[in-house]
């Protein structure tokens, strides 16, 4: 027979859930107040599952939890709260509570599946079930306990409407898993839509965000869907929050306040659905302190704030990382050495997971085809001509700044030099040719994590010549 503990102080709510579960033949037991809890001979009596309130009259729902847990880690709790304790139902989970529920409850039959669904929860599957789930996403799970705890409790909260902030250095996975929450929420056959707040102008961004009619501003040619239309009853992502100027941040207050907000040049009101997941590389808490960032709009978007741990705090993740790495350039049959992987853990990663990648695809493509990776062949010394941040947008730069460069050489030449020395000429423009060169091809190794077939084929040239331009890198 089922054990349910109910501690909660309306005795009505007590009454109810008790005749609610008894009449599904569970033995239940309710108490109205922590020094009811504190009776109950925990080494005597075993509880199955237990629905606690947070807030009781004469203590903290919290401690009983932690108490709880503590005695009997078995017993599956169920916290029970109002909207306004939302947040703290969450840090409950993180103490050992495996859900919440809100209360009035509003559906008897959801709040008997939500009970029936953790007695029958079997940790282990449910781990496995998670674990594909994130590798479905892209999102190696790994081996340290920082990062199963954090991407169980991504799990739990995908299943709920709250909003998210995902905390972490830059390259450590915030995206990834955005897309996982979503991957793994009730959305996810409806639209992910991710935007970087900190990579455009503000009235672009407040037209992305918002949408806009025809002839709002100069070039607005048509009316236009804004991304919380879009992603309709899906997920919006927004990268880099900490960036969004302050007129925006009023805007997403707006938003997330009344859920409605309006297209830019336009008077209606349209309402959206979209649950938000931001994240920043800033730590969000300091930015409200310097005044960069709006203190309620930080409270409403960090209901749960998951927080990624960096690369050099979880090295033992580095070999499955690697492992996934290699498999994406689509070359699982090439290996790391065990000194290979050691030199990779000595280093201490500082664009984290989007720095190793690049570091791999750096060695794959070196190497060229050898079937095992030594630590000779791993070149963290060349890190600084790695790109840290996301490539092909500084990519592109860097190659329109080589291209300019040599322009105004090449001109400069022409207005001071009295004779024209064509040979040299010629000459930089091959050294030039072959720059460029290296560089595209770099690009679109980077784009297809560099898998040699596909950036051949996007670039339209054959694999031979591919490799001949990558040759040519190896001497240089
Ligand atoms: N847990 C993971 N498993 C596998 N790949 C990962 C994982 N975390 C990150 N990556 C890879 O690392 C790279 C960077 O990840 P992502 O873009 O999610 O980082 P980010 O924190 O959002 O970066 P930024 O701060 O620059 O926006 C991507 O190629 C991503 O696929």
């Amino acid at each position: 027979m089922i054990h349910l503990l109910v501690v909660d102080d309306e005795k009505e709510v007590g009454t109810f859930l008790s005749r609610l579960f008894s009449m599904k033949g569970y033995h239940v037991q309710v108490v109205n107040s922590g020094k009811e809890f504190h009776q109950i001979d925990f080494n005597q009596q075993r509880f199955d599952a237990a629905m606690i309130d947070l807030k009781l009259p004469d203590c903290d729902g919290l401690s009983l939890l932690q108490y709880l847990k503590q005695k009997q880690p078995l017993c599956k709790a169920l916290i029970m709260t109002g909207y306004s304790t939302v947040k703290t139902a969450v840090e409950a989970m993180k103490l050992g509570a495996s859900d919440y529920m809100e209360k009035p409850f509003v559906d008897i039959e959801v709040l008997e599946k939500q009970l029936d669904n953790l007695l029958n929860e079997n940790d282990d599957l449910n781990q496995h079930f998670i674990h594909n789930l994130a590798k479905e996403s892209g999102l190696i799970v790994g081996e340290s306990l920082l990062i199963k705890e954090l991407i169980e409790m991504a799990f739990k909260v995908a299943q709920k409407s709250v909003n998210v902030l995902i905390e972490g250095e830059t390259g450590s996975g915030k995206e990834v898993l955005s897309r996982f929450i979503h991957s793994a929420s009730p959305r996810s056959h409806e639209p992910f839509i991710g935007i970087n707040c900190g990579a455009i102008s503000e009235s672009l961004l407040e037209s992305e965000l918002f949408g806009h009619e025809k002839g709002a501003f100069t070039g607005a040619t048509q009316q236009r869907k804004g991304f919380f239309e879009i992603a309709g009853n899906g997920t919006l992502f927004l990268d880099e929050i900490a960036d969004a100027s302050p007129a925006i941040q009023v805007k997403l207050l707006r938003v997330l306040e009344t859920r409605e907000f309006m297209r830019v040049g336009s008077s209606g009101t349209l309402r959206t659905n979209a649950r938000l997941v931001a994240a920043s590389n800033e730590n969000l808490q300091q930015a409200v302190e310097k005044n960069k960032f709006r203190e309620d709009l930080f409270y409403r978007l960090n209901v749960v704030t998951l927080d990624i741990p960096a690369l050099r705090n979880r090295k033992e993740d580095i070999p499955l990382l690697v492992r996934h790495l290699v498999e994406r350039t689509g070359q699982a049959d090439i290996s790391f050495s065990n000194e290979a992987i050691e030199k990779l853990q000595q280093y201490d990663w500082p664009g984290n997971i989007r720095e190793l990648s690049n570091v791999i695809m750096r060695t794959l493509t070196l190497a060229d085809h050898k079937q095992e990776i030594s630590a000779n062949d791993i070149l963290l010394s060349t890190n600084q001509v790695i790109p840290i941040k996301k490539d092909p947008p500084n990519a592109n730069q860097s190659t329109e700044n080589h291209l300019e460069e040599w322009r105004k050489q090449l001109v400069a030449d022409f207005n001071e030099k009295d004779e024209l020395m064509l040979e040299e000429i010629l000459k930089e423009i091959k050294q030039l040719e072959s720059t460029i060169g290296k560089e595209l091809v770099m690009q679109a190794l980077q784009k297809t994590y560099g898998n040699r077939n596909e950036a051949a084929k996007r670039l339209q040239i054959s694999m031979r010549k591919l490799r001949y331009i990558l040759n040519e890198k190896n001497q240089t």
